[in-house]
């Protein structure tokens, strides 16, 4: 719970199932958080401008406080607060509810686009290695697929969480050939695939791609063997604070995902360390596919430059005193 205005009851619903993964993977949690946003938007019984901006960033934190890696969530949160507007609560909420529904439509669209060429890079007859769960990179196999392309996937379990199962499912719903195999045999399986195909949950300014861990032993491996990596990433997975020299929070989660109470103590006294994601350096990465179209990873600052300018701002943090509020 947040000190501070009241929160709507699917704000602290949403917040806690991000925290607790039942809703996972960037692009869905920057949707979920929307929603959040339009939820607190409709229920805030504030009753000024005033009121409702700060009920807003009560909201806004709540959510931002839930995962720090993603950098999509922030970047939901910035597309919606940001475009709030209006000097009477009803011009307020219309704002909210309308960034809300633009953002959501704009994700459909990215993900569609950035399918669209990323399944350019795919022939027909290709195997896909692929790591963790990322609805990005699944959109990308769902285009070739519909473009007539038999495409084949060897899918990494991913522990300790494996999320691999989940993309093993929904490549079956397209009619994909899965090989699932256990995170330690990817290197002899990249014999077999012709691209590893990885999701992103931030890319920084220098191009370095974090995503869950494992991806950047994979993407050395795979350069080794000579398979290119191709990261699909919409344009949310920017992190606009690394334009200023700031590094990605990789989360560290919880030990017993790792390892049971009972296996640990029978093993003895040991640590534990569960971090969630990695960074792979862009010299390992091929290209970064958006839905603006493909790029090499040290040419992404571009685009980032493009979308965010110089800095990025944090429209749920409560206005330093003296600053006038928008
Ligand atoms: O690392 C993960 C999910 O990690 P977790 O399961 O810990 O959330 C995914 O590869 C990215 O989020 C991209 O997913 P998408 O392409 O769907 O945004």
């Amino acid at each position: 719970m947040t000190d501070g205005p009241p929160l709507a009851e699917a704000v602290d619903d949403i917040a806690d199932d991000i925290a607790t993964m039942e809703i996972r993977g960037a692009a869905t949690i920057a949707r979920a958080a929307a929603d959040a946003v339009a939820a607190q938007a409709r229920e805030t019984d504030a009753d000024s401008p005033e009121a409702f901006r700060s009920s807003m960033r009560s909201a806004g934190r709540r959510l931002y406080d839930t995962r720090p890696t993603a950098v999509s969530l922030p970047n939901a949160l910035r597309y919606t607060l940001g475009r709030m507007e209006g000097d009477d609560v009803e011009t307020l909420r219309d704002s909210v509810l309308a960034a809300a529904t633009a953002f959501t439509d704009r994700l459909d669209r990215a993900q569609r686009d950035l399918g669209r060429v990323g399944a350019n890079r795919l022939r027909d007859g290709d195997t896909v290695m692929t790591h963790c769960h990322s609805t990005d990179a699944l959109a990308c196999v769902e285009h070739a697929v519909e473009q007539g392309k038999d495409i084949s996937a060897i899918v990494k379990e991913t522990r300790p969480r494996n999320q691999g199962h989940i993309t093993a499912t929904q490549l079956r719903e397209m009619g994909v050939d899965v090989t699932l195999v256990v995170d330690s045999a990817a290197r002899r399986y990249l014999d077999d695939a012709d691209h590893v195909l990885v999701g992103a949950d931030s890319i920084a300014a220098d191009g370095g791609v974090v995503n869950k861990i494992g991806t950047s032993g994979l993407a050395v491996n795979a350069r080794e063997r000579g398979v290119p990596i191709m990261v699909a990433a919409q344009t949310i997975k920017l992190h606009p604070d690394t334009l200023t020299g700031h590094t990605v929070e990789i989360e560290m989660r919880d030990e017993t995902e790792v390892i049971d109470d009972d296996d640990r103590a029978e093993i003895g006294e040991i640590t534990v360390e569960n971090p969630a994601f990695d960074v792979t350096p862009p010299r390992y990465v091929d290209a970064i596919v958006t839905e603006s179209g493909q790029f090499p990873p040290e040419s992404i600052v571009t685009l980032m430059r493009e979308l965010f300018g110089e800095s990025a701002d944090r429209p749920w943090e409560e206005p330093t005193s003296g600053a006038a509020e928008r």
